[in-house]
């Protein structure tokens, strides 16, 4: 699947938006097709034009906003003119209707993209009205070179799914860091602490990927019987605190998704 004809224009170009177009040049896109406007003219790629303001009479293919949601309701009227031919959105939980009614295109796509897909490891999830077959074609066709790319049927599950995926590299980094100062705590080496904490994700993750088996039998087999495992085990899995921990986690990411949602509807 190559990438889509036509410029694109890139409005906000910051962590998310930035890894999405680093991959995106590194998987082949042309540069030469890429304007990247920001308030404070961000330093871009080579080859990319980077601008301060919107350029005058040109219209892009592919406009895609990739500053906060609490932005859009400032930014949107200087975008209305535009018409492009698709609209992607990045922002967490400003639902399609929202976005169609400020900024006229022919499509909206909302992309949920997360961190990771700057190493092409992400996961990107794609919503849209549209029936129009190019229009799902252009957007997975940036999707694909990110990582797992899934559609979402229903809008109403958007903000689950940003929960979980968008937001959730950061609960698993603060995974890794929780490990790592444990076994700080047992008087591991900091260094050595970090490693071995990175690596046992690392290759846990790989491993949960490609295995026969779910995620919870595969802690079994860890857990030799009568062994050391089942005893910490036992902690994450006492009152479920694990499982309670991760369900509030989620609930209060997936709620201010909402919040945002209902903040950019006005
Ligand atoms: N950081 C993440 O892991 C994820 C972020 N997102 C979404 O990505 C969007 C951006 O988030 P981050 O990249 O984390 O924030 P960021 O603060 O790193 O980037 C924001 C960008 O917007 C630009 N900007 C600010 N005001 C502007 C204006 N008036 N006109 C044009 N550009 C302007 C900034 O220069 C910057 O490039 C948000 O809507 C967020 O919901 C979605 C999924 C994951
Ligand atoms: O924190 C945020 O609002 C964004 C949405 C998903 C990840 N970061």
């Amino acid at each position: 699947m190559s990438f889509p004809a036509g410029p694109i224009w890139l409005v906000g170009c910051g962590n998310m938006a930035g890894a999405m177009l680093r991959r995106w040049l590194a998987e082949g896109l042309d540069p030469a097709q890429v304007t990247v406007i920001t308030r404070s003219g961000t330093r871009a790629p080579e080859g990319v034009r980077s601008l301060t303001a919107l350029p005058i009479d040109e219209t892009p293919a592919i406009l895609m906003l990739g500053f906060k949601p609490q932005q859009l309701n400032d930014i949107a009227p200087t975008l209305a003119h535009l018409n492009p031919a698709i609209l992607l959105s990045i922002l967490a939980g400003v639902e399609e209707q929202t976005l169609a009614a400020q900024i006229p295109a022919g499509a909206v796509v909302r992309l949920m993209p997360n961190l990771p897909v700057a190493i092409g490891q992400g996961v990107t999830a794609l919503y849209t009205r549209s029936p129009d077959s190019a229009v799902r074609d252009a957007a997975e066709a940036l999707a694909r070179p990110l990582g797992l790319a899934p559609w979402v049927d229903d809008e109403a599950r958007f903000d689950a799914v940003t929960a979980l995926a968008g937001c959730g590299p950061a609960f698993v980094f603060r995974f890794i860091d929780a490990m790592a100062q444990a076994g700080i705590g047992l008087g591991l080496a900091p260094e050595l602490a970090q490693q071995l904490a990175l690596a046992t994700v690392d290759g846990a993750g790989a491993m949960a990927i490609t295995a026969d088996a779910a995620p919870s039998v595969l802690a079994d087999r860890v857990a030799s019987p009568g062994g050391s495992t089942r005893e910490g085990l036992n902690v994450l899995d006492m009152n479920d605190a694990l499982k309670r921990l991760m369900a509030d986690t989620l609930k209060a990411s997936e709620r201010r998704n909402r919040e945002m949602a209902q903040a950019a509807r006005g």
